[in-house]
């Protein structure tokens, strides 16, 4: 028994055992994009109506914990995740679920690190943060490798749902992809954040309720849960914890809870389009708590992907696959999967085109209005301050617009990657959100980090990063073969020796490019962070009381909280955690002008600017200057 070494490329399935859509389920699709546009338009007609970009791009800052939530998972969710992790679990075992262990510090550190810092500077594009703690070309750095990084990862989320459907069902390619592109990016303009998070809210659900419809059905069909365990669990599909330290292999403990950490933070910490969702809650408790609330949800979504694949492989395993080639296609092979599970309940596999079609929406929907933020907020803003309100948000809405024709565009170039779209998008997050990761932990944890030490470590960590994640694409070292879809143990044991000592000759040849992606994003983010220290150390590091308040988090000043007061105030790392105060001096005209009578401390958290104001009355003249109090 061959396994195909090398996963063939998609081709389109015959009509004759091409699997067909009923009315039914062409109105349930109908129905997912009519209702998404029905909250843009909701959206577009109440509230402002839209007319301001406080409520176009920050939905007023109104929203609370549970939407949040919803919406932050949705981002980062999309048909990648629910065709992807299937297929992964299918030719891979269970590995992969061990990133579930990443979230916990994946989205703890956002809610006790980043949220406090951003929010209390009251921004609304994130990268407003990096002009504040380093200068304006290091915020317009980190906002384009943003846009690079979405532009890329819209095209693969628009492209996988309409390519995959278009192979098993005839589903019309072009059509799908024009449909959901055009519907996101119409209600998208209409409605602002708020539509696209309410969408997000709407759309989350469709997408739990289809991949549950398809595990219901699907382990029915196998004989049931036993049955289904029976056969994943003699087929070696369980993994265990493999603590292999080899930083090549694709999929280890390490790789996945160690590796996904960064992978986690680069998305929940410091990416625009989650960054903007944490700005729009009503107080930084509501961002911390949708923060906590993302958790069970993310659980719940990678549990039901992981399950879907199992389920797969408990139905095919006996299958001899000459004649179904089907089960070796990414990404086809689950739509096949879902479609054969599906065939004789109507409406079923509607549900699940909507499912799959949500998952797209809102991760679209997401990167359009922040790609949409960012370019206002730190693109053109900064060079038009006298544009009026209703002219920035009518460009806004351009803008949103604009970037769903481009996307349809990226779409295209999807074409050509053929590759696992589960790792293409991986990578994409590894490869430029692990930069601007690093470029964000450099300045907030780093006071003596300076903007050409910024901008270095950057444009460090980005070539780095491109250096290897094309290398390792031109070199095919993409890591470990699949398993034998063989479900009879027997049939295992001799050939698993046979895959390991493959495996371990492959590691002799272990060159730079075989790092397994999973790596990426933490890798990048130390380059950006050490090149970056070590250019602002033989620049001139940057001393505390010039950095801008409320811009570092005092992260040694945490970790070192043990030691006494003096040790801390030495290494200058006690500077409350934004805590930006307002320190009123009070002084008697009579008296001498420089021994203040009174000095309060009053530990506002207000913007970022340092204040002074100068109120002089008959008798007495008050000085309230802001500062940083580094008690
Ligand atoms: O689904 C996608 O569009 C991209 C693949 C998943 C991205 C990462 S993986 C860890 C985290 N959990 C998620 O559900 N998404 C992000
Ligand atoms: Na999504």
């Amino acid at each position: 028994l061959t396994v195909p070494s090398r996963i063939a490329t998609a081709f389109t399935m015959d009509p004759s055992i091409q699997k067909h859509f009923t009315v039914v389920d062409y109105v349930i699709f109908a129905v997912l994009l009519a209702a998404s546009m029905g909250i843009g338009l909701y959206y577009a007609l109440s509230g402002g109506r839209q007319r301001t970009t406080q409520e176009f791009l920050m939905a007023d800052r109104s929203m609370r914990c549970l939407p949040v939530s919803l919406s932050l998972i949705a981002s980062f969710q999309s048909a990648v995740a629910i065709i992807g992790v299937p297929a992964e679990i299918y030719t891979h075992g269970t590995q992969y679920w061990f990133i579930g262990c990443a979230y916990v510090l994946g989205l703890l550190i956002p809610a006790h690190v980043f949220i406090p810092v951003l929010y209390r500077l009251r921004l609304s594009s994130a990268y407003q943060y990096l002009e504040l703690r380093f200068s304006k070309a290091v915020r317009i750095c980190g906002t384009l490798t943003f846009i690079f990084q979405m532009v890329i990862y819209m095209g693969v989320c628009v492209y996988t749902p309409a390519f995959a459907l278009n192979a098993v069902t005839g589903f019309e390619l072009w059509g799908a992809v024009l449909a959901t592109g055009l519907v996101c990016t119409v209600y998208t303009t209409m409605g602002g954040l708020k539509a696209v998070i309410w969408t997000d809210v709407f759309q989350t659900i469709v997408m739990f309720a289809g991949q549950l419809a398809v595990i219901v059905v699907g382990v029915h069909q196998t004989g049931g849960v036993s049955e289904v365990w029976r056969k994943v669990w003699e087929g070696n599909r369980i993994s265990a914890l493999d603590l292999n330290p080899d930083p090549t292999e694709r999929h280890t403990f390490w790789t996945l809870a160690v590796g996904g950490v960064f992978l986690m933070l680069s998305l929940y910490g410091v990416n625009q389009a989650q960054v903007q969702r944490y700005l729009s809650a009503r107080t930084e408790k509501e961002a911390v708590r949708s923060c906590y609330m993302v958790f069970p949800s993310l659980q719940l979504a990678l549990a039901l992907s992981c399950v879907m694949g199992l389920v797969m492989f408990a139905r095919y395993c006996g299958e001899d696959p000459s004649d179904n080639i089907f089960l070796y296609i990414y990404p086809q092979m689950v739509i096949y999967f879902v479609m054969d599970m599906l065939q004789g309940l109507p409406g079923l596999p509607g549900l699940f085109v909507a499912c799959l079609f949500s998952a797209a929406l809102s991760t679209i929907s997401s990167a359009f209005n922040s790609l949409a933020t960012v370019t206002m907020e730190d693109l053109i803003k900064p060079h038009f301050p006298a544009m009026s309100e209703a002219r920035a948000t009518l460009l806004s809405k351009v803008l949103a617009m604009s970037y769903g024709l481009v996307c349809l565009a990226m779409a295209y170039l999807t074409h050509l990657m053929g590759d696992s779209v589960l790792q293409v998008a991986l990578k994409i997050f590894g490869m430029v959100g692990g930069p601007i990761l690093g470029l964000f932990c450099l300045g907030m944890f780093f006071p003596w980090a300076n903007s050409v030490g910024a901008v270095t470590g950057l444009g460090t960590g980005l070539s780095v990063s491109f250096w290897i994640g094309i290398g390792s694409i031109i070199s095919h070292s993409s890591g470990t073969k699949p398993l034998p879809p063989d479900c009879s143990s027997s049939f295992l044991s001799g050939n698993t020796t046979t895959v390991t000592q493959l495996s371990a000759l492959s590691n002799v040849t272990l060159s730079f490019y075989s790092l397994s992606y999973m790596w990426y994003s933490a890798f990048n983010c130390f380059t950006v962070i050490v090149i970056g220290l070590i250019i602002s150390f033989l620049t001139g590091p940057m001393k505390e009381q010039d950095v801008t308040p409320g811009t570092i988090y005092p992260l040694l000043g945490t970790l070192f909280g043990f030691l006494p007061a003096r040790l801390k105030k030495k290494l200058c790392c006690v500077t409350p955690l934004g805590q930006t105060v307002f320190v009123i001096k009070v002084f008697h005209l009579e008296q001498h002008l420089h021994q203040p009578d009174k000095i309060f401390i009053a530990p506002f958290t207000i913007s970022h600017k340092i204040i002074t104001y100068v109120c002089k009355t008959n008798d007495i003249l008050i000085t309230l200057t802001c500062t940083l109090a580094c008690w």
